[in-house]
């Protein structure tokens, strides 16, 4: 199954509500909402009460993707302002298997996440634990950079390794995705598109609409 997740990052936070409402009913299938902490990645984002308040609003997915240091700290936190996918980076958590043993106990489906550097070989003891990868595709903290073209080679890679083993884990991709070249990390094996740019920017409906025109030529 191919998913759009709209990266909350590329929206006018002025307008953030409305323009959620717009893209769940465009028709995307998950809401990425980025929690940075100005330690794990330069940036900061927005935390729990604003995932909170926009739970509110829809009853998509929200896909929470845990820009943060020890992020074991907030897990039950973050499943109580209602994430349904909680995805944390293999580099911020020194006992991964602990923490995404800590995610399944809330309910919450568990994302583990790699930095464009990190070998895909980091994971491969847990791959059998986990509901998706996350193969960030430019270095966390912005939005708006330019895909990095050796994760195509780490998406085919993790794809086989997936394959040999028999497992149908969702791999996501994120970070200068736009419809103009989403077919590149599709053709890879990536089932979860995260794109902020490539959805908020111009007509978020159009925007949606080209993505899903993409996808059913995967289906
Ligand atoms: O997590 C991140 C950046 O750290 C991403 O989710 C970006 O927000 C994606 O934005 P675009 O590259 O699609 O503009």
């Amino acid at each position: 199954m191919y998913i759009l997740a709209p990266s909350v990052l590329g929206a006018d936070f002025t307008k953030l509500g409305e323009q959620i409402k717009r893209a769940d009913q465009a028709g995307a299938e998950y809401i990425h909402l980025d929690v940075m902490d100005g330690e794990f990645v330069p940036s900061i984002s927005f935390g729990m009460p604003v995932i909170k308040a926009l739970r509110g609003i829809t009853k998509k997915i929200f896909d929470v993707h845990l820009m943060i240091e020890q992020p074991e700290r907030y897990i039950e936190e973050f499943a109580a302002c209602g994430a349904d996918v909680i995805t944390v980076h293999v580099e911020s958590c020194k006992h991964l298997d602990r923490v995404i043993h800590q995610i399944k106990e809330t309910g919450a489906k568990v994302g583990v996440a790699l930095n464009p550097a990190t070998p895909i070989e980091t994971i491969i003891h847990v791959l059998d634990l986990v509901d998706m990868i996350l193969i960030m595709s430019v270095n966390p903290g912005f939005g708006g950079q330019s895909y990095i073209d050796y994760s195509t080679e780490k998406i085919r890679s993790l794809r086989n390794l997936l394959n040999e083993r028999g497992l149908k884990t969702d791999i996501q991709v994120d970070g200068g995705i736009t419809s103009d070249n989403v077919n590149v990390v599709l053709d890879a094996g990536a089932n979860i598109i995260v794109s902020g740019t490539g959805v908020f920017k111009g007509n978020l409906e159009e925007n949606i609409t080209r993505f899903h025109e993409i996808f059913k030529c995967y289906n």
